[in-house]
């Protein structure tokens, strides 16, 4: 298996990070686009992923199966796409995609008539569908503590639907955020939906979509990786521009500026994207990452690497993404001298650190996970660190390493 080893820096850094766009806004854009019938070149800065790259192969392909690798929202998306317009297909991916759950928006979409047969395991890929019949039914309900990407799949073909749709969360909601960025991607091409959280409830009416160009923002999930970077630095005077940003994103990691505020990182807004910089850290964080699921790997590391102890909840879904990522993180925080310990049944984490212990860091098993590779990475800002298997960030972030390499020293 390949391995990167990255070496420490001696100096402080100001340097510009040119930020790769965001795969979740790109993979929405792609669905209501071809829902809407409309040329790719309406959409612009897509993003560069091999999960956004997977969802333009199989949009533009007319065969009979598709692959969609380990990407989770081209699987939900597409299921939905696919089974709504009636499409004849068979749905598949990796092991690992094999694995993550999909019943939830299966047994919806069946509700609404598609055609649907498990092939394997029930409740997981792969698929066969059939095509669509509506029934009438208009009304669905659908547990919101999964996965958001059932919900936002359902929503981008709402609109199709002969009778629109009234969709009825029912439990805990996760990754929020995510589903906002539907509906206001949705509003974009001209979709009127009622959204009452108070009651976890969205109506759709069945209409049409009208076609508009669309930009897609840098990804703020990857400009956590450099967040930590500045955090991690040992020189006060370090800096970043994050380019290409937005002070009103339609992503929910940008919550990643305010959760980094007590860990030692001020963002100044420079009207083409963020600048950030160093200040005195908090002796101790808690945060809910109910909202933004992927931010945790990259302030677990932060917060073992600062020895600041941290209280973490709302890792629920972490468990089933990527690969296990509490477990993963349990695992590799070890390495780093630091525990990721559960202490309570109700979900309730805590991360404490000993890293000043640590003399030479073990390598870094990465699980088929970009964001264990990408949220390590920065550890080298303090001690050499080698990371296995590095090309698994071409999930989302292909540039990572060459972007790296603005800061660091490394060895392939
Ligand atoms: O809709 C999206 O674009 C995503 C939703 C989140 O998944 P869950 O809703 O499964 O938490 C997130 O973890 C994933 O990286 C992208
Ligand atoms: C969970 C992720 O992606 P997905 O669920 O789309 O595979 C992620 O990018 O961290």
């Amino acid at each position: 298996m390949s391995q990167i080893t990255l070496f420490p820096r001696t100096t402080s850094f100001s340097e510009i990070i040119p930020l790769p766009a965001s795969k979740s806004e790109s993979n929405r854009a792609l669905v209501i686009n071809a829902l809407a019938n409309g040329s790719i070149d309406n959409l612009s800065n897509l993003a560069e992923a091999r999960d956004t790259q997977t969802m333009i192969r199989l949009l533009a392909e007319k065969g009979p199966e598709a692959d969609v690798l380990d990407a989770g929202t081209t699987m939900r998306f597409l299921t939905a796409y696919y089974a709504v317009t009636g499409d004849v297909k068979k749905m598949t991916g990796t092991p690992r995609m094999c694995e993550r759950p999909i019943g939830i928006l299966v047994d919806a979409l069946r509700t609404l008539g598609a055609d649907i047969t498990y092939l394997n395991k029930d409740g997981y890929p792969p698929m066969q569908l059939n095509g669509f019949t509506f029934k009438g039914n208009r009304e669905i309900s659908i547990r919101g503590d999964v996965s958001s990407q059932f919900i936002s799949a359902i929503l981008m073909v709402a609109p199709l639907l002969p009778a629109g749709l009234k969709l009825q969360i029912t439990g805990a909601l996760g990754s929020k955020p995510y589903i906002e960025m539907t509906l206001a991607q949705m509003k974009h091409f001209g979709i009127q939906a009622t959204a009452d959280w108070s009651k976890g409830s969205i109506e759709i009416p069945a209409q049409k979509y009208t076609l508009q160009p669309f930009a897609v923002e840098s990804d703020w999930s990857g400009a956590s990786y450099w967040y930590s970077m500045v955090a991690l630095s040992p020189f006060e005077d370090s800096s970043l521009e994050l380019l290409g940003l937005k002070e009103d994103s339609l992503q929910g990691d940008s919550a990643i500026k305010a959760i980094m505020e007590p860990l030692g990182v001020k963002s100044t807004y420079t009207g083409r994207g963020y600048l950030l910089t160093k200040i005195p850290a908090q002796a101790s964080l808690a945060w809910d990452f109910t909202d933004c699921p992927d931010l945790a790997q990259t302030i677990c590391v932060i917060a073992a690497v600062k020895d600041i102890p941290l209280t973490l909840t709302g890792l629920e879904s972490l468990k089933v993404k990527e690969t296990d990522r509490v477990l993963a993180l349990q695992n590799e925080l070890k390495k780093l001298g630091a525990a990721l310990v559960e202490k309570e049944a109700n979900h309730l984490y805590e991360v404490t650190g000993n890293f000043a212990a640590v003399s030479a860091i073990e390598p870094i098993e990465t699980y088929d996970d970009h964001r264990m590779a990408m949220a390590f990475a920065p550890v080298a800002m303090q001690k050499e660190i080698t990371l296995l298997d590095p090309s698994v960030v071409n999930k989302s972030y292909p540039s990572f390493w060459k972007h790296v390499s603005i800061l660091l020293t490394s060895t392939l």
